[in-house]
């Protein structure tokens, strides 16, 4: 038995050093890789190194010694980057308790070097055996505990963390084991294992067991890892975290407001809002995507029957998920949230991205039945993704939204600012009505005008909103009957 608990303390000293040697990988790259503006780009990064490496729940970055931003997005939170509790000799630091950005439930082991932490719940280092008695535990040289699977003596952890151990006192049997700079431990109550049964168990299981037991562990840790972010999202979904926030559309020649854009927004339980930038495409690789976009026409459509009271002539815009656009399963479950709250299909815009439309086939069915709906749909961030003017060609489309990138470009000497009257003729040669993104000077509106571009969203105006903000502005802004907007499809809304 003893034997069998120094087996679990240098296989628990192997877990914890795998995963300083993930973290240390996941530095490796970031590093090499030179990030550190904060980019989205540097946030998708970090995002993607979470995703991909299993051991890590988190990685964030320190400019200037001060939290910058973490995979969920930028932050200005007052958050310091603490001096490591021990250093490795290649200079990597590791420190105990850091709070974590997102998750929920206790502190963090942070891996770090040069500005970047990764970030990591301390159970995963102990989370090594399934079944079993024993309570296993990380500690650092001189005793500062890591990680500990269970509770333990305090008098006892006192002792095993001093240095490599075997033994047994009144109440336990122990084993632990050193490596450089660390220690790690397994304890065993002696009233769980004196039982003839599970002493037998104990004192006979082969080493092939264990290894077994390890691997079956291995297995299911990784994959509980791999559901983290998902079921911390899910969880999110079904709590009723998701909030939407609503941006005005206005009319460029009036300055009045014709609509908004919904925007969702991820509530933490202490107020922050994590952007949908940040989970979105999480969502989309978990299969969270639908659950997201059904919440979203349920309160999106029950909001607009408020803003309806105001005004019959308002519209809001859904932005529907990549893979929704590829099946339409979204139609009917929009169409039953417009017959239960009595809205009018015109109301509702419909935005896709150009990633729903890879498959071209599929998205093509999907927006010529949301269209005999009566739904206007548009095509978003046009020009960031895949899209050609062959597949804008090939698309029953209704308007076309221009990414805030080509906005920024207006009036500056960037290479994408030769990109902005091109996209805007396309769409004119195309009927398509445009939306631009972004808008925050009024240098961008006067060109946008005189481009003949109808439409725009931006802080110029207003950031997003939730509901009663959006009821009170559209009732100061509100634009006369279909101001700017395609007069077609609202026509039918009129009489709804
Ligand atoms: N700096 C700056 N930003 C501005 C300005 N005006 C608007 N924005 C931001 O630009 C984004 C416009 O939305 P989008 O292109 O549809 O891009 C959206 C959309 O693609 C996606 N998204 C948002 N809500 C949903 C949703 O419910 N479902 C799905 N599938 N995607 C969503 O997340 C993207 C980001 O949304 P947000 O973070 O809310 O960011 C919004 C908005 O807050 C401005 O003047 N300056």
């Amino acid at each position: 038995m003893l034997l069998d608990l120094s087996e679990y303390a240098k296989i628990t000293l192997g877990r914890f050093n795998d995963t300083i040697s993930q973290a240390n990988t996941a530095l490796g790259i970031i590093s090499s890789e030179q990030w550190d503006d904060c980019s989205p780009a540097h946030i998708g990064r970090m995002r993607q190194l979470s995703v991909d490496i299993m051991t890590i729940d988190e990685i964030v970055y320190y400019r200037n010694g001060r939290l910058s931003c973490t995979i969920w997005g930028n932050t200005n939170r007052a958050i310091l980057e603490r001096a490591p509790d021990h250093t490795l000799p290649n200079g990597v630091g590791i420190t105990l308790n850091v709070e974590s950005t997102v998750s929920r439930g206790g502190s963090m082991v942070a891996v770090s070097h040069r500005g970047h932490a990764v970030l990591v719940k301390p159970q995963r280092m102990v989370d090594v055996l399934l079944d079993t008695h024993a309570t296993l535990g990380v500690a650092m040289d001189g005793g500062r505990l890591v990680a500990l699977s269970g509770s333990a003596d305090p008098e006892l952890l006192a002792v095993l963390t001093s240095g490599p151990a075997v033994g047994a006192d009144a109440r336990h049997f122990y084993a632990s084991v050193g490596g450089p700079g660390f220690i790690a431990f397994a304890i065993a109550e002696r009233s769980a294992i004196e039982g003839r049964w599970r002493e037998e168990l104990w004192l006979l299981l082969p080493l092939g067991g264990v290894v077994s037991l390890v691997l079956v562990a291995t297995v299911a840790w990784f994959s509980r890892h791999r559901l983290s972010l998902r079921s911390e999202l899910a969880s999110a979904i079904r709590n009723g975290e998701l909030v939407v926030h609503y941006q005005p559309i206005m009319s460029l020649g009036t300055g009045r407001c014709v609509g908004a854009e919904a925007l969702v927004r991820w509530q933490q339980p202490d107020g922050r809002m994590i952007p949908p930038d940040s989970f979105i495409p999480i969502a989309e690789e978990f299969g969270l995507i639908a659950d997201i976009t059904d919440f979203m026409i349920d309160r999106v459509v029950r909001d607009l029957a408020d803003m309806l009271a105001i005004d019959r002539s308002v519209y809001v815009a859904i932005n529907i998920g990549a893979s929704d656009i590829g099946s339409g399963r979204f139609l009917p479950v929009l169409d039953r949230a417009l017959a239960r709250w009595n809205v009018a299909a015109p109301h509702v815009w419909l935005e896709a991205t150009e990633r729903g439309f890879v498959d071209a086939d599929a998205a093509r069915k999907t927006i010529t039945a949301a269209r005999a709906a009566g739904h206007l749909v548009a095509i978003d961030d046009f020009g960031t993704g895949y899209s050609s003017l062959s597949l804008l060609e090939k698309l029953p489309l209704d308007a076309l939204k221009i990414d805030k990138a080509f906005v920024d470009s207006i009036g500056k000497d960037a290479a994408t600012s030769i990109v902005i009257p091109h996209i805007i003729g396309m769409a004119k040669e195309l009927s398509l009505a445009i939306v631009a993104e972004g808008i925050e000077t009024e240098e961008q509106v006067d060109y946008l005008r005189k481009a003949g571009v109808k439409l725009g969203q931006g802080w110029l105006y207003a950031k997003a909103m939730p509901l009663g903000d959006i009821i009170d502005y559209y009732g100061h802004n509100k634009a006369g009957p279909w101001d700017g907007v395609p007069v077609d499809a609202l026509d039918q809304a009129d009489g709804a």
